[in-house]
């Protein structure tokens, strides 16, 4: 199963310029969510990771389908004001303009082994972003996980200290 097949490009959404790679053909197709989710999994039982991190929104739909195909707890990294308690919180530039990414304090504890997980590799901002939230909490990002990785934009240069599996290279 080619999994491109289920990835469609949107041009210039949601601005001008950018062709947007919607998944909304992968989701919708459960035998294809579950090949992408089987494959994302693929090399990390052998890493003694603790936790998957799933980024807002998009990382949710396939960061919790692998953190639960692991065995592991889920925790999502979120746009601001959407999370209670002790936040921490981090700003990033993204492919079309800039946001900032919060997390539960309490939701990493010191020395938990965690898996970055979004879906989208563009230009690495958010992935690094969430990478220093899990390093402020006392955790160690064991690898850096994505569905897809948009190659043209380097993004991988912005995450060069850690692991990174992208399942697909456009
Ligand atoms: O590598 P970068 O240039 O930082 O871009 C990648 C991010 O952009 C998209 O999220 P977006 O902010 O569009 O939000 P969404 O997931 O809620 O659609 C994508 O889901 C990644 O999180
Ligand atoms: N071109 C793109 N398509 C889908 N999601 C993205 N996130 C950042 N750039 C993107």
């Amino acid at each position: 199963m080619d999994l491109k097949n289920y990835i469609t490009d949107v041009p210039d959404f949601p601005k001008e310029g950018i062709v947007f790679k919607d998944i909304s053909p992968l989701l919708v197709n459960a035998r294809a969510t579950n090949y992408a989710v089987e494959l994302l999994a693929k090399g990390l039982y052998d890493i003694k990771a603790t936790k998957v991190i799933g980024i807002e929104s998009r990382g949710f739909l396939f960061g919790s389908l692998l953190a639960q195909k692991l065995g592991l707890g889920f925790v999502p990294v979120r746009k601001p004001g959407k999370l209670p308690g002790k936040i921490l919180s981090e700003s990033y530039d993204l492919e079309y303009g800039t946001d900032s990414l919060e997390i539960k304090a309490e939701s990493i504890a010191e020395g938990d082994l965690v898996i970055v997980h979004d879906d989208v590799l563009a230009t690495g901002g958010t992935a690094a972003a969430a990478c220093r939230l899990v390093e402020h909490c006392g955790g160690k990002v064991v690898q850096c996980n994505f569905l897809m990785e948009l190659d043209f934009l380097n993004g991988r240069k912005k995450l060069s200290s850690y692991s990174l599996h992208s399942l697909l290279h456009y």
